[in-house]
C-alpha cells in the first residue's frame, strides 16, 4: 500500500487538526516516544542506552521513550542539549524521574538515541553539537535517530549540518521527504513508521506494490498491449528495452529498426517501416541508443498516441513546452533532466513537480532515490532500490516497462510508478552481480 509523505508544515497541520479534533499534544508526544521505545526493544535489544534531548518536541519524544525504555529494565541515561521550551516537552520532562546529564559531557553508550532535533530544525547544528553527536553516534553499537537524524531538512532531504549514519529511524505519523531523498535517506537505517493517530493524507506518497488489474479472460495479444519501439544508432538499448517491455506483460512488443537486431527475443517483432497511426498502439517508446537523429523523436510525436521519452530522445525535445498536448512520460537521470529543464530551484521533489508542470508530462526523475511526478501535483516517492542499479543499460529496462504498463491501460503516473516499483524489486531479486539483462530475466518474478 502506498503510505503519505508529508513535509514538515503539512506534519504540523495535521498534528494540529488531531488535536482539534480532541487529542491531547501531550497523548502524540506519548504515542510518538512509546513507539520508539518500542522500535528500540525490537530492533536493538536490551542494552545500556543513552538518549540525546533537545529542547522542542522531539526532545519530548525522548524524555517518553527514556521512560518506557526503563519500565521495561533497560538502563537508560538521559543528557539535554538545553531544558525544554515547548509545554509538551516540559511536561514529558516532568514525567523522566531519572537523572538528566549535559549533553556536553555525556560518555557514550552502546545504543544512543538522537532526539536533539526533528521537524522544526530550521538550521544546521552548532559545529561542537554536530561533532559530539557524530562521535556518539559513531561510537554506538544501535544508533537511533527520533523522526529523523538532527541536522536533516525534512523537505529536502540535505543535510544542514554533517550527519552521521544511523541503524534505526522511528518518524511518527508519516514519512517525511527525507525518508526518501538523498543525501539524507542514505544516513537512516531502516526506517519505521509509528502509528500516532494521526491521519496522514495528500498528493505526495511513497509508491507501494502495484496493482495491476486482473487480466481479460477473453484478452487477446492486442488487447493485452501493444508496445512500439523505435530503434536508432545503438540497437544493445532498445533490445533490452524492449525486452523489459515483452517481459513486463504487454501483449506485443515490436521494433523498428533499419537493420536487423540479433540479440532480440524471437517473440519481439522487428519491423522495417514505422506505422505509428496503427490505433492499437497502446504505447510509443523512443530514446534508447536513439543517438542523434531528431527525425525520429519527431516522428514520434506527430502519433496521437501514449509516449515514453527516455535517454537520447530528452536532450532532442528542446523545448518542454513541444510536449503540451501529448500523452508523455519523460524518464530523465539527472543529466538529462538539466539538459531540458535547466537548473531549477528548490528540493528534487519540488524540481520534479515543476519539470512535470512545464512539460505536461508525467516525469520519471531518476537516480538513487527516483521520483515520479505528474502535473496534477502527485508525486510518488520510489522505496529504496539497491546500488547495484547504477550499471549500465538499466534506465533502458526501467523505460520498456513503463512502456509495458501504459499499454496495459495504466494511467501514466499509475503506470511510471508501477514500473518504478517492479525495477526495484526485479534488482532485488537479480542480486548484487546483476546486469541489466539478468533484470529482465527477473521482471516476471517481481511482477507476482
Ligand atoms: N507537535 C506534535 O504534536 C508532535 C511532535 N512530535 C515531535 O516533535 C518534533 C518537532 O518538534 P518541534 O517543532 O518542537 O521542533 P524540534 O524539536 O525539531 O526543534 C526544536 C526547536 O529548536 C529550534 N532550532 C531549530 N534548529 C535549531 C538549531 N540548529 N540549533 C538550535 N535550535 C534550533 C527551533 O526553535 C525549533 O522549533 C517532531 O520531529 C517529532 O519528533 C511528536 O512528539 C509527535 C507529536
Ligand atoms: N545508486 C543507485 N541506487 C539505486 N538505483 C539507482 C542508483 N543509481 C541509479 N539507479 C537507477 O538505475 C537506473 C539507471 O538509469 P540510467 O541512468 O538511465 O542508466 P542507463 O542509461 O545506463 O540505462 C535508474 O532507474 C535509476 O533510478
Ligand atoms: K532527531
Amino acid at each position: 500500500m502506498a503510505r503519505p509523505i508529508l513535509t514538515a508544515d503539512q506534519m504540523r497541520a495535521a498534528e494540529a487538526a488531531a488535536i482539534q479534533a480532541g487529542i491531547a499534544e501531550t497523548t502524540l508526544m506519548e504515542r510518538a516516544g512509546a513507539g520508539m521505545a518500542q522500535a528500540i526493544r525490537f530492533y536493538a535489544g536490551p542494552r545500556e542506552t543513552l538518549i540525546l534531548c533537545g529542547p522542542g518536541n522531539n526532545g519530548g519524544d525522548g524524555y517518553v521513550a527514556a521512560r518506557h525504555l526503563a519500565k521495561h529494565g533497560y538502563t537508560v541515561r538521559v543528557a539535554a542539549l538545553d531544558e525544554p521550551r515547548t509545554e509538551a516537552s516540559r511536561w514529558a520532562r516532568s514525567q523522566w524521574d531519572g537523572p538528566v546529564e549535559r549533553f556536553a559531557e555525556a560518555a557514550a553508550a552502546p545504543i544512543v538515541v538522537d532526539c536533539l532535533f526533528g521537524t522544526g530544525l530550521s538550521r544546521g547544528l552548532e559545529a561542537s553539537v554536530a561533532e559530539r553527536l557524530s562521535r556518539l553516534v559513531d561510537d554506538a553499537l544501535v544508533a537511533v535517530a527520533c523522526d529523523l537524524p538532527s541536522g536533516v531538512s525534512t523537505d529536502g532531504g540535505a543535510s544542514l549540518s554533517p550527519i552521521a549514519s544511523y541503524d534505526l529511524t522511528v518518524t511518527f505519523g508519516a514519512l517525511k521527504p527525507a525518508h526518501r531523498l538523498m543525501p539524507a535517506m542514505a544516513k537512516m537505517g531502516r526506517v519505521v513508521l509509528a502509528n500516532i493517530g494521526v491521519e496522514a493524507d495528500g498528493k505526495w506518497f511513497e509508491i507501494g506494490r502495484l496493482e495491476i488489474p486482473p487480466l481479460d479472460p477473453q484478452g487477446h495479444k492486442y488487447s493485452r498491449g501493444l508496445v512500439h519501439c523505435l530503434a536508432g544508432q545503438m540497437p544493445g538499448a532498445i533490445a533490452l528495452a524492449a525486452s523489459a517491455a515483452a517481459r513486463s506483460g504487454a501483449g506485443y512488443v515490436r521494433v523498428s529498426t533499419s537493420l536487423p537486431i540479433t540479440n532480440l527475443p524471437s517473440s519481439v517483432v522487428q519491423t522495417g517501416g514505422a506505422d505509428l497511426q496503427d490505433e492499437r498502439i497502446g504505447c510509443i517508446l523512443v530514446g534508447p541508443g536513439l543517438g542523434d537523429t531528431p527525425q525520429v523523436l519527431t516522428l514520434a510525436l506527430t502519433a496521437p498516441r501514449p509516449i515514453v521519452i527516455d535517454a537520447d530522445a530528452i536532450g532532442l525535445v528542446g523545448d518542454p513546452e513541444r510536449l503540451h498536448g501529448h500523452d508523455t512520460i519523460l524518464t530523465p537521470h539527472e543529466g538529462e533532466f538539466i539538459k531540458l529543464f535547466g537548473d531549477l530551484s528548490g528540493s528534487k521533489a519540488d524540481r520534479a513537480l515543476e519539470a512535470a508542470r512545464r512539460s505536461q508530462s508525467v516525469i520519471v526523475y531518476k537516480g538513487p532515490d527516483t521520483l515520479v511526478a505528474s502535473p496534477d501535483g502527485r508525486l510518488g516517492f520510489a522505496p529504496p532500490a539497491p546500488a547495484w542499479l547504477a550499471s549500465a543499460g538499466t534506465g533502458d529496462v526501467l523505460a520498456g516497462m513503463i512502456a509495458a504498463m501504459r499499454a496495459r491501460g495504466l494511467d501514466p503516473f499509475e503506470a511510471a510508478c508501477a514500473a518504478v516499483w517492479v525495477h526495484g524489486r526485479a534488482a532485488e531479486a537479480a542480486g548484487p552481480g546483476m546486469i541489466a539483462d539478468d533484470l529482465v530475466a527477473a521482471i516476471p518474478s517481481a511482477l507476482s
